[in-house]
Order: C-alpha cells, then structure tokens, then sequence
C-alpha cells in the first residue's frame, strides 16, 4: 500500500546553462507542489502505515530549507532543474522514510518530474 502527502513551497532561481535569450536564464519564481509518496503495509494496532502527521513533522524541515529561497544558492542547487531539484528531495527524504518509493514534483500546474529512485 501506498501513502502520500502533498506540500507547497514557493521558491525563486535561475537555469545557469539554458542558452543565451531562454527564458529560464533569468530569475524568476515558482510555487512548487511536491508530492511524497511512502509504500509500507498498515500496522495492526494502529491501522494505518505512518501518521500523516509525523510525515508532514518530518518533511517540513526540508520545506524550509527551499521555501522563499533562491534556489541556486543552496548548496548541491546550483542548476535547480526539477530533475536535480527531485534528486535533491530524494537524497534528503530517503534516509528519513526509508519507505520513501516515489517523488512527484510540479514546477508550475502543467510540469512536472516523477522519480522513484
Ligand atoms: N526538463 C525541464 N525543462 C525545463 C525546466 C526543468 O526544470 N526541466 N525548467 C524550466 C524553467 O524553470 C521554466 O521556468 C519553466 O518553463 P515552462 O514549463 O515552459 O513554464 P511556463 O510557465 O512558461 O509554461 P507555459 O506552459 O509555456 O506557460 C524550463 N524547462
Ligand atoms: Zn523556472
């Protein structure tokens, strides 16, 4: 079974190797939906896999280390892509839930990476 939480975060960056004239090239900002997805198998007492609480408690942190920042300046960041800004979400959140087995990460409403590690 599989459980999922969504968080929200708005952040600004640049992409430093876009060509020269691409949009991306400049700062601009993004409100980025990111979806966690842990697969494990419900506990008999308390019915369910992990309270959804302690899942939020646990992620906020690294919420908070990307929220109303700029991107590019966060070490491992410098060319904040969603592939390499999921990579990033993964190599933080993994060793919190190791029952971590998906990523969903939206860029803006329409865009998005799925990684599964
Ligand atoms: N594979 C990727 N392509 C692009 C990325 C990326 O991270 N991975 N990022 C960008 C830029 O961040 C850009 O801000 C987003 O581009 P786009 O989706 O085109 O955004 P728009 O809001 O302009 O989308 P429209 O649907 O055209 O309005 C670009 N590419
Ligand atoms: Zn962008």
């Amino acid at each position: 079974m599989i459980i999922y939480k969504t968080f929200s975060f708005d952040s600004a960056h640049y992409l430093p190797y876009v060509p020269l004239g691409h949009k991306c090239g400049g700062m601009h900002g993004h409100t980025y939906t990111l979806k966690v997805f842990l697969t494990g198998t419900p506990e008999i007492e308390s019915g369910w896999i992990l309270d959804y609480t302690d899942l939020k408690n646990g992620i906020r942190p690294i919420i908070d280390l990307l929220d109303h920042k700029l991107l590019n300046e966060i070490p491992g960041l410098e060319n904040p892509t969603a592939e390499q800004l999921s990579l990033w979400l993964w190599n933080k959140i993994k060793p919190i839930f190791p029952g971590l087995c998906k990523i969903e990460l939206n860029e803006t409403p329409g865009t998005g990476v799925i990684y599964e590690g």
